[in-house]
């Protein structure tokens, strides 16, 4: 893992977690350690898949933890960590919760995703596990509904009905039965995610906790965003089908031969057992998805229920073939009757940072249509800071970065509901935009570079007064000409007042360099404020310099693109989105890597709140833009209208 795992954010989680067992330093050299805890099943996957349950006693520390690892698995673990979501755990576990999955991640190695010369599987492996084929980590109240479909799953594989392979998908996932074969459940393991150690379907090449398919979400950490996903949506508002996350033990799982050669499949099938760290969904039958199916049928309220989920879950990956569908009611031919949408494959919610999102939706005609008073109640009831909290306690891994992600999009849905807007000006407001093959930053990005660059400016002029009203905003573009494109600068970035100068190009390119630098660095990496490669100028008169005095987020990007390339709306003719139309994408297309524009993760808890206080500052100029542009766009297409006949 990261050597710069100290982040605030991690500190953050580590006080939120330690706040209800222990205070004090976590890293081992503290009173704490050693302290009486109860005895505590624990479930250590190793960063190329393997899974090992253990019940932890009162003494156990990360090194003992370790050594049976080494025992039981032969895993190698010299020069290893063990990590828990943010935390390492040095040698204390008095953190670390009933059910908790622990990684085991080799430290300067070359790391590859290749299996180390090991028996990854077999009867051995399970004798020194004594639990039983399907575990649930974690269960909640809302975990009732999967308590049941979990002994029928346990029960069926005793009886030796064998899950089936899914082949549609870039990841591995099994549909499990129950005793009459019918499926009931659909298990994606952690590590057969596209790009993980055991992927079945050749997208190999990453080890577990790598930054993966999205450069901010890890491989291996998409089914826990699964199962958050099940619980942020009280009362099935947008229909998320239960999950849980199961350790799950079974010979139909893969895994990829090791560099010896090594290979469970050629192995006799009672040899043969595998276990995984896996999300476990309730199958839901379905007759399509929304890729097979005109979606003018789509009830409104279905589609703005699973808008209003995927804007707070900040979801990269909302495509019409993660929505299934199901005919309800009567009807006539393949398309009659009612239709109900049921949403799925949450994996890459909650990233660590703000990537470009992905909403199918956006330009369905539904999505245009103002919310209902219900769903504008739902909204307003929606409390980021008890969601936050929620899934602190029932998923303990979860990283501080994705709550932040979700405080800041829910605290977005919030105040552009309240001030009127609709779904697809909202989630067009979350949308990054092409000029040519550069993405700009949405909307919403703007909002926050602006809001840490007044935070920072405050911090490094405390006395100065209060920076202006959002009726003060001013933009300028200055563009040296004698800069190469890539240093066009943008500056001063104001919506508000303020003197600091801002540097998107910049921010691109350092952006670049961490992605390139991918080794778990992602939101562990304490980089200071946005603008930290920036020289500090002074607003110059320059060769073409434009007072946007008044004008919204939606003209600056414009303007941006005017001094920088033209925009092209990836929803409209960027070649990404034929393929996204088509509701699948490539491979290549997923393995697209987004800019980090704006990073969350870096702020201390201070930093952070007072963050928060500008963005909502900020937000109801930023709104008025949209809705301006909104009504001009209304205007123009009604005038092309009339025009035509
Ligand atoms: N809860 C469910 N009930 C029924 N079928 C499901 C369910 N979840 C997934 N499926 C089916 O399994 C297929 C693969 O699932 P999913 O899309 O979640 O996997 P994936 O590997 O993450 O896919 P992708 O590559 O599209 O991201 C889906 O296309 C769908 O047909």
């Amino acid at each position: 893992m990261s050597p710069k795992l100290d982040s605030p954010v991690q500190t953050q989680m580590a006080v939120s977690v330690l706040n209800h067992s222990l205070r004090g330093d976590r890293h081992g050299n503290q009173k704490s350690e050693g302290k009486p805890v109860g005895r505590r099943r624990v479930f250590v996957q190793t960063e190329t898949g393997l899974v090992l349950g253990m019940d932890l006693d009162r003494g156990d520390n990360a090194h003992t933890v370790k050594r049976r690892l080494q025992l039981a698995l032969n895993f190698p673990t010299e020069e290893s960590s063990l990590t828990f979501g943010d935390l390492v755990l040095k040698n204390d576990l008095t953190a670390i919760r009933r059910d908790s999955p622990l990684l085991l991640t080799r430290n300067n190695l070359q790391r590859s995703s290749s299996t180390p010369c090991l028996s990854p599987c077999g009867k051995d492996q399970q004798q020194r596990d004594s639990g039983g084929p399907i575990e649930v980590l974690g269960c909640s109240s809302r975990c009732s509904q999967t308590k049941q479909l979990v002994k029928d799953v346990a029960k069926a594989i005793k009886s030796g009905v064998d899950p089936v392979p899914v082949h549609s998908g870039l990841g591995g996932a099994y549909y499990f039965r129950n005793s009459r074969g019918e499926s009931i459940a659909i298990v994606k393991p952690t590590d057969e995610e596209p790009f993980a150690p055991n992927n079945p379907k050749g997208f190999v090449g990453k080890a577990l906790g790598q930054p993966g398919l999205k450069g901010s979400v890890r491989v291996g950490e998409t089914g826990f965003r699964e199962v958050a996903a099940y619980l942020l949506d009280y009362d099935c508002f947008a229909n998320v089908p239960p999950t849980v996350l199961v350790k799950i033990t079974h010979s139909v799982f893969h895994v990829n031969a090791g560099e010896n050669g090594y290979n469970c499949k050629n192995h006799d099938k009672n040899q043969n057992l595998i276990s995984k760290i896996a999300s476990f969904q309730k199958y839901i039958t379905h007759d399509f998805d929304a890729s097979d199916h005109g979606t003018s049928s789509f009830p409104v309220a279905a589609v703005h229920r699973i808008g209003i989920l995927d804007v707070r879950i900040f979801n990269t990956d909302r495509h019409a073939g993660n929505l299934l569908v199901r005919k309800v009611g009567g009807g006539v031919g393949r398309f009659g009757g009612q239709m109900e949408l049921i949403p799925i494959d949450h994996g890459l919610c909650l990233p660590e940072n703000l990537e470009d999102p992905y909403f199918e939706w956006i330009h369905w005609p539904q999505a245009s249509i103002p919310f209902s008073e219900e769903e504008l109640e739902y909204i307003a009831n929606l409390d980021p800071v008890s969601d936050s909290e929620m899934l602190r306690m029932e998923l303990p891994m979860i990283r501080e970065a994705c709550l932040r992600v979700l405080v800041l999009c829910t605290i977005f849905l919030k105040e552009a509901a309240a001030f009127g807007l609709c779904l697809s000006e909202i989630g067009g407001m979350m949308s990054r935009e092409f000029k040519g093959k550069e993405e700009v930053p949405s909307e919403l990005e703007l909002v926050c570079i602006e809001a840490r660059r007044l935070v920072a400016e405050r911090e490094l002029f405390p006395s100065e007064a209060e920076p202006g009203t959002e009726d003060d905003i001013q933009f300028n573009i200055e563009f040296e000409n004698s800069y190469p494109m890539s240093h066009k600068v943008l500056t001063p970035c104001h919506f508000g007042g303020g003197t600091l100068i801002h540097t998107l190009s910049k921010l691109e390119e350092g952006s670049e360099e961490e992605d390139e630098d991918d080794n778990n660095e992602m939101s562990n990496v304490e980089k200071g404020p946005c603008y930290r490669n920036v020289p500090r100028q002074l607003p110059s008169v320059s060769n073409l310099s434009v007072s946007l005095k008044g004008i919204g987020l939606h003209e600056k990007r414009k303007r941006f693109t005017a001094v920088n390339g033209s925009i092209t709306s990836k929803d409209s003719s960027s070649s990404s989105a034929i393929g996204r139309q088509a509701g699948k994408r490539s491979a290549c297309e997923q393995l697209h890597r987004s800019k980090n524009f704006v990073k969350l993760s870096d702020m201390g808890e201070e930093q952070w709140v007072a963050f928060l206080d500008k963005f909502q500052e900020l937000l109801h100029g930023a709104f008025r833009n949209r809705q301006s542009i909104t009504t001009s766009q209304m205007q123009r297409l009604r005038l092309g209208t009339s025009c035509k006949f």
